[in-house]
């Protein structure tokens, strides 16, 4: 065991590992459209091709159990690597027992149907080769000494065992908030990675839901199901960013489930959809403020303008919300380059009030700060330095020529000082070679915004008003964020303006959440999984993705992930190594872009992972050497997107008709009233092998589960 002075926090928390569970059936949006009359509407009017259902056979806990057991089998995760195991789902069965409970048949030897781990059988597909093999083997009870020991090296921390069972993953439990569950999950999941409490294992976190809505309800179309897994951990190809992070929370009643006997939500589809972007707004201004405020992001450098920004992925209860989201958050970024703009004529004007000021007042008082070195400070701008000496001040010949002089020296100063700025923006943006990213940063949002930019909300101005109120650098009005929620008009045009934007950042998330359509908790990862899935370790190592979460009632969060890359990933720029460059030292993609963009910081020291942990909290060394990307050849963005292998399994689904969808939604709402003992009626040959499914409920409302193998 070592001692507290050798514990080391651990670096590059993120996603490890991710896996996504779909059922088998679909049924397609266009027949829908068919059968309700009204053309359009789904494929185009919502953006949606298809929608998973499954029939009572697959209930919450047997689409976690699958998500789960599909993850550790893939990624060849022995039960004894999991320490912290956090559930979540807004498909709850019980009141009081856990979706997480029925998971620990994953985890106790004997206790999984047929005690037939579908996970323990299969060997991982790249057998780890930098993990230190434990000196004593694991047994059941007994962790080795290891993992047990909070070491937080990198290499340490991949020196968990191998194989076998340990003590069960008692930390954690089922989170539920609507579709923001997952992501409180995964954020308690990795504080425990980051707590003094941490014991080296690995957490492990579930979102399964059913989102299935009573027959005639308007938002039918807007269903889904499924799950998603996620393995947190340090060293990860995914890192959370603890600096890009920017939340909302307010009460509304926009979609519940007041009903306890039916899975039917209550929804008010329109208050849910502006709760949505309200959301959007208010968590791309208060991450833009965090990063703002670490000196990463200047007021008139756009989130989405950023070049190592270089995708969007989101909750997604229908693809055209997703869009309007983008473009949401597209509009928060211009009315900041907005503001930036007019506080800079701001400070213009000021500057010539100021210099009218100083010629009625005569050149007296100017000529002596001027002669003590002081020199006058431009007001409302950022450069508070002394000005620099100027001896025509010292002789003017009257009061007018005096003002005049002034007025040239004042003019010569601001000059001076711009053509400062721009060297040293100039010099430090040069420190690198530009790399060629496939991503150019994208042009301007040309849209009119119908009203001069003195009558546009100020959201900085908001920011630093809530930050000298206690509020931290947060917005807490809703000015910006909410400004003109309701205009379709504006909505529509910032849509279209924002076309290519989509393309470029939110196409390749959206992907698999069109063919799904909602699954609420898994909704956000099966989107990041899309991701990995089309740009594999490739297209996204050194670069950074955001990731909007949100769950009704209202609590949303927008993250932002560092994707990093091995060298194997077959990438061949230094951004491959890792976000990591974003630290500013201009040697890899990132830097260049984060130094252009708002300067350097250091926090990215946490954010870094490198197999030489003193190098990551130094933060000034070239990252392109000392972050050769994940060490567990397991956890690559490659090992994600092999493991994923969307696109035989989105074949492998079949299409069934309207009437046969809504026959099978009639049997999983009869599920929810029929006296028990219950046994499931839907047909078997509908769950796919390695799929877990309901056997059957007792007379006490047991649920048992078998695994079809
Ligand atoms: C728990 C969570 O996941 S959080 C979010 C929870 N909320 C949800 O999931 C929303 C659930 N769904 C719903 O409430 C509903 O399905 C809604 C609100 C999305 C749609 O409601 P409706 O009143 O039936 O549809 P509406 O008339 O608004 O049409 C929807 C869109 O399709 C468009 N449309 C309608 N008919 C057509 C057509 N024939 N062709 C093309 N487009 C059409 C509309 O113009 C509208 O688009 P817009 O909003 O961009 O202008």
């Amino acid at each position: 065991m070592a001692c507290r002075a050798e514990l080391r926090r651990p670096k590059a928390v993120g996603i490890l590992a991710l896996e996504v569970y779909f059922p088998t059936q679909k049924v397609l949006m266009s027949d829908m459209e068919v059968a309700d009359g009204c053309p359009g509407k789904y494929t185009i009017g919502l953006g949606q091709e298809a929608m998973a259902f499954a029939s009572d056979r697959e209930d919450a806990a047997s689409l976690a159990l699958t998500a789960a057991a599909g993850l550790m089998r893939k990624y060849g995760v022995a039960p004894g690597e999991v320490g912290h195991l956090q559930v979540a789902t807004e498909s709850g069965l019980d009141r009081s027992k856990s979706l997480k409970s029925h998971l620990m048949t994953l985890f106790t030897p004997g206790a999984a149907p047929g005690a037939r781990h579908p996970h323990a059988a299969a060997p991982p597909s790249a057998p780890s080769t930098t993990a230190a093999t434990p000196t004593t083997a694991a047994t059941p009870t007994e962790q080795p000494a290891t993992a047990a020991a909070g070491v937080t090296s990198p290499a340490a921390a991949t020196a968990r065992p191998a194989a076998g069972w340990g003590p069960p993953p008692a930390e954690g439990a089922d989170v539920v908030h609507a579709c923001y569950g997952g992501t409180a999950a995964l954020l308690a999941a990795a504080a425990w990675v980051e707590s003094s409490r941490w014991d080296g294992r690995l957490a492990l976190v579930v979102c399964a839901d059913v989102a299935l809505y009573a027959p005639g309800s308007a938002a039918r179309a807007t269903g889904g199901c499924g799950a998603a897994a996620m393995l947190v951990g340090p060293d990860a190809p995914l890192v959370l960013d603890p600096l890009w992070y920017g939340t909302h929370a307010q009460h509304a009643y926009d979609f519940y489930k007041p009903l306890g006997s039916l899975p039917y939500p209550t929804v008010d589809g329109a208050l849910t959809l502006s709760q949505y972007l309200g959301s959007v707004g208010h968590c791309a201004l208060r991450l833009a403020a965090r990063v703002e405020a670490a000196g990463e992001l200047a007021p008139e450098a756009g989130l989405l303008r950023r070049r190592d920004v270089c995708a969007y992925v989101s909750h997604a209860p229908l693809n055209r919300l997703v869009r309007k989201g983008l473009a949401r958050m597209a509009l928060m970024d211009e009315l900041r380059r907005r503001e930036a703009a007019a506080e800079a004529a701001e400070a213009a004007a000021r500057a010539g009030t100021a210099v009218e000021a100083v010629g009625a007042a005569g050149a007296g008082a100017m000529a002596a700060g001027a002669a003590a070195g002081a020199g006058p400070a431009r007001e409302g701008g950022r450069a508070t330095a002394a000005a620099p000496w100027d001896s025509r001040l010292l002789a003017p010949a009257g009061p007018e020529a005096a003002a005049g002089a002034a007025g040239e020296w004042v003019k010569e100063w601001v000059r001076q000082e711009q053509e400062q700025e721009q060297q040293q923006q100039c010099s430090t943006a040069g420190r690198g070679p530009e790399p060629a990213l496939p991503h150019p940063a994208p042009p301007q949002l040309e849209v009119d915004l119908g009203a001069p930019s003195e009558s546009l909300p100020r959201p900085c101005a908001e920011a630093r008003a809530a930050a000298a109120g206690g509020g931290g650098c947060s917005t807490s009005a809703p000015g910006a964020a909410e400004w003109r929620l309701a205009d379709k008009g504006l909505e529509g045009a910032l849509v279209e303006a924002t076309a290519g934007l989509w393309d470029q950042l939110g196409e390749d998330a959206a992907w698999l959440q069109r063919q799904l359509g909602n699954s609420y908790t898994a909704s956000v990862w099966q989107g990041l999984a899309s991701l990995v899935w089309r740009r594999g370790g490739a297209g996204l190592a050194g670069r950074r993705l955001l990731l909007f979460s949100f769950g009704s009632g209202t609590l949303a969060a927008l993250l932002g992930f560092v994707a990093r890359g091995s060298r194997s990933a077959g990438s061949t720029d230094c951004g491959n190594t890792g976000s990591a460059g974003a630290t500013g030292n201009g040697s890899s993609s990132t830097a260049s872009a984060g130094v252009a963009e708002g300067g350097s910081a250091g926090h990215h020291a946490d954010v870094a992972a490198s197999a030489d942990t003193d190098t990551a909290e130094g933060g000034a060394s070239d990252r392109c050497s000392s972050d050769p990307g994940p060490q567990d050849p397991r956890f690559t963005l490659d090992s994600i997107q092999r493991a994923l292998d969307l696109e035989s399994r989105l074949a492998a689904r079949v299409v069934r008709s309207v009437a046969d969808f809504n026959a099978v939604a009639a049997q999983v709402e009869a599920s929810y009233r029929c006296p028990l003992p219950y046994t499931p009626v839907g047909d078997l040959a509908a769950v796919g092998p390695g799929v877990y499914y309901l056997a059957a409920v007792d007379a006490l409302g047991r649920r048992t589960y078998e695994c079809r193998m």
